[in-house]
């Protein structure tokens, strides 16, 4: 079987995303990180009226001349507005937030003023018209579109839903990735390790990586290497409604490598097997009715790195993210030689540096799947494309960064 180009691969699982998940309204101070499943419009003008951007005084900006004298009729503070008109010759002490009073087209800021005994002012330096004022729908206006369906919600997001009047916002479900190890060598991280025995570790690497990109993990455990044990841990992911099964493991073509066929005893319609990537090349797609399965090798670097090119991306589509598909790499500068490549394209992990305003990747000289040590070390993962021609230091290159 030949294998499947990367970018082919990701098109097939997310082509394979039956939709998004549901809407569903929660309370504005659950939604951090939460993604839009609506447009948000604003329900109310902000600000609702002009108001100062700085403590002072208004007046007519024809009276806010060098050494002019001003009486002060009154005070706008906010929440609390001068209910009068300002003629010529007067002005109103005002505070920052405060609405403009009638009659006023300019504050001067009190740096810029100087008692002169009684209710008077002096102008010390000139304002213009306008200066100062933030007119009514500066921010936005009733009706207008903020935020879009898709929009992940950050601090600035959230902030404009709740200044724009709303108290709940409509999100996507969280979707639930199930996470199944597999293996007759797995012990979790504690327990006893027996001879020949490995302690799991693609679990807690890939839990971290759903939750990141916005899923609700669900960690199924370990299942041994026997048909009994998988089927029935496949059958926990399907009885707990998970959108994704990420299984872990048992993908390649040993005797003991059981989950595809597992899968498909289950009725999983296999999508591709084996993709053109290092590391990651026995990866598994499929559709198991409504629920995406997603067969990582068990080489723990193999299957991190899979889950940030696909599993985290398949999240963003369930989640309705606009462009879950698109290129998340960046140039930089090959700071040491590569050899040509074969078949299969590349991710090796790498420090970068900054030099002369230049991003230089450094490749470690072992790239072995198992090795995570040297993974929780990279900051970047470089990019060599399948059958690239040798590379010198200097070339330019992509990377994925990946913190
Ligand atoms: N004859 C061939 N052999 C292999 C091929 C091939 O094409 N022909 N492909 C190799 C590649 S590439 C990879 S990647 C691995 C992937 O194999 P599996 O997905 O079947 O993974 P396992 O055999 O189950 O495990 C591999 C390795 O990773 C350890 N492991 C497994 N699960 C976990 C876990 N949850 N946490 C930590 N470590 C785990 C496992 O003990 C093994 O050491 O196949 C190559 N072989
Ligand atoms: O593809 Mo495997 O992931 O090279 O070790």
């Amino acid at each position: 079987m030949s294998l499947t180009p990367v970018p082919v691969a990701l098109k097939a699982l997310l082509d394979s995303v039956p939709g998004p998940t549901p809407a569903q309204t929660l309370a504005l101070a659950h939604c951090a990180g939460r993604v839009l499943a609506e447009d948000v419009a604003a329900l109310r003008t902000q600000p609702p009226f002009a108001n100062s951007a700085m403590d002072g005084y208004a007046a007519r900006a024809t009276d806010l001349t060098l050494g002019k004298e001003l009486k002060v009729v009154g005070e706008s503070a906010a929440g609390r507005g001068f209910s009068g008109q300002v003629g010529p010759g007067e002005t109103v002490r005002i505070f920052t937030g405060a609405p403009i009073p009638d009659g006023a087209d300019a504050i001067v800021i009190q740096e810029h003023a100087e008692g002169v005994g009684g209710p008077v002012i002096r102008v010390v330096k000139p304002a213009g018209k306008g200066q100062f004022i933030r007119p009514a729908g500066l921010d936005f206006q009733t009706g207008e579109i903020l935020l879009k369906a898709g929009r992940r919600l950050d601090s600035a997001a959230l902030g404009l839903a709740a200044a724009a009047g709303h108290p709940t916002l409509s999100v996507r479900r969280k979707p639930l990735v199930a996470i199944l190890a597999t293996g007759d060598e797995l012990v979790l991280p504690g327990e006893p390790v027996g001879p020949d025995q490995i302690v799991a570790s693609n679990s807690f690497a890939l839990a971290a990586l759903i939750e990141e990109a916005g899923g609700t993990a669900l960690d199924l455990g370990i299942a041994r290497d026997n048909h009994p044990d998988l089927a029935a841990k496949i059958d926990a992911a399907r009885a707990a409604g998970a959108d994704v099964l990420i299984t872990l493991g048992g993908a390649s073509v040993g005797e003991h490598d059981l989950v595809q066929a597992a899968l498909k005893a289950q009725g999983m319609a296999l999508g591709f097997w084996k993709i053109a990537m290092r590391p990651g090349k026995p990866m598994m797609m499929g559709r198991l009715g409504p629920m995406v399965a997603l067969g990582l090798p068990g080489n723990p670097v193999s299957s991190i790195v899979c889950g940030h090119l696909f599993a985290m991306p398949l999240v963003e589509a369930l989640l309705g993210i606009a462009d879950p598909e698109r290129d998340r790499s960046e140039p930089a500068t090959l700071a040491v030689d590569l050899p040509a490549n074969d078949e299969r394209q590349d991710y090796l992990r790498a420090t970068t540096e900054i030099i002369e305003g230049e991003r230089r990747v450094r490749p470690f000289a072992k790239q072995d799947s198992s090795m995570l040590a040297n993974l929780s070390r990279a900051e970047a993962l470089v990019i060599r494309p399948a059958f690239a021609e040798p590379a010198k230091a200097g070339d330019p290159c992509r990377i994925i960064r990946l913190r």
